[in-house]
């Protein structure tokens, strides 16, 4: 099978983005694994493919899957590139797009100088849904890992996350720490780990260790759900940059029963073509 294929990249969050409309693909997660390995393969944290909708009031639908071929329900990043790819490669003019994925409906608006902003849709805080294993639904959740008691924030946000608030994300035990609560029992679908540094009431630094991947240079549905718990403690406004090692997402939330918005910055980086 011969690919055709872009690279882009949200923030330092790289896609090998592929056209399922006017090529004919055929991907098993042995291939995903392929073309994400960063020596062998083109690399990427994450391949998105956009297909025909199934569901006739939207424009397209878009799959996601992770550097280790697991495909999962949600991408912020991806789903800014994925806005911007179609626009590129003319698959349609809109500056408004409905497309759908498997956490939903997303609603993405072209800006100006290559933003797209997302309505991400409104978190999901009821444990059993994230999936996350506890009783009640609660603010945040002690979370023993290796004999220690972690104090961490349960999201959402189509995917699941955890959020754990630290003094300094540059010492931050990402690395260490991130791999646990990935794996950890209670994140029956393994989970996205988030740790976040509040800054001020409107500015916040978050680095993020990925399901499927590892650490990521910025993870949007990871700023989303950081946002979330961040304001759920009573700690930021309705409206907070977030900082990740790839750049500043801005994120907007008013609070419970209300969606998230978030908007940032895309590029495309080369087209090319791959031999499976
Ligand atoms: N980089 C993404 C999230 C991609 C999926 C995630 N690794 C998961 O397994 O849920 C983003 O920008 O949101």
């Amino acid at each position: 099978m011969r690919l055709k294929f872009t690279k882009m990249h949200g923030l330092g969050n790289d896609f090998v983005m592929v056209d399922g409309i006017t090529q004919r693909v055929k991907l098993s997660p042995e291939k995903v694994r392929q073309i994400a390995d960063r020596h062998t393969g083109i690399g990427c944290d994450q391949l998105l493919l956009v297909e025909a909708p199934r569901n006739p009031d939207v424009d397209f639908r878009y799959r996601i899957y992770n550097a280790d071929g697991s495909e999962v329900e949600n991408c912020g990043n991806g789903a800014r590139c994925f806005a911007r790819f179609v626009r590129d490669r003319r698959l349609t003019s809109k500056d408004q797009i409905l497309v759908e994925t498997a956490a939903g409906i997303l609603q993405l608006k072209v800006q100006e100088k290559e933003q797209v902003s997302v309505d991400m849709g409104e978190p999901v805080l009821q444990p059993g849904e994230i999936p996350f294993q506890a009783d009640i639904q609660a603010e945040t959740y002690p979370l023993e890992v290796d004999g220690e008691v972690y104090n961490v924030g349960a999201v959402s946000m189509g995917n699941p996350h955890a959020v754990l608030l630290v003094d300094d994300v540059l010492k931050a035990p990402v690395e260490s720490l991130g791999p646990a609560i990935e794996c950890h029992p209670r994140f029956p679908a393994r989970v996205n780990v988030g740790f976040l540094q509040i800054e001020a009431r409107d500015r916040a630094r978050l680095r993020v260790f990925e399901r499927g991947v590892g650490e990521t240079r910025a993870c949007g549905t990871g700023a989303c759900a950081a946002m979330v718990s961040a304001r759920l403690r009573g700690l930021v406004d309705e409206e907070v940059q977030i900082t990740l090692p790839g750049g500043t997402l801005t994120i907007h939330w008013p609070g419970p029963g209300e969606p998230v918005t978030m908007t940032g910055p895309t590029a495309a980086v080369y087209h090319g073509q791959i031999v499976l």
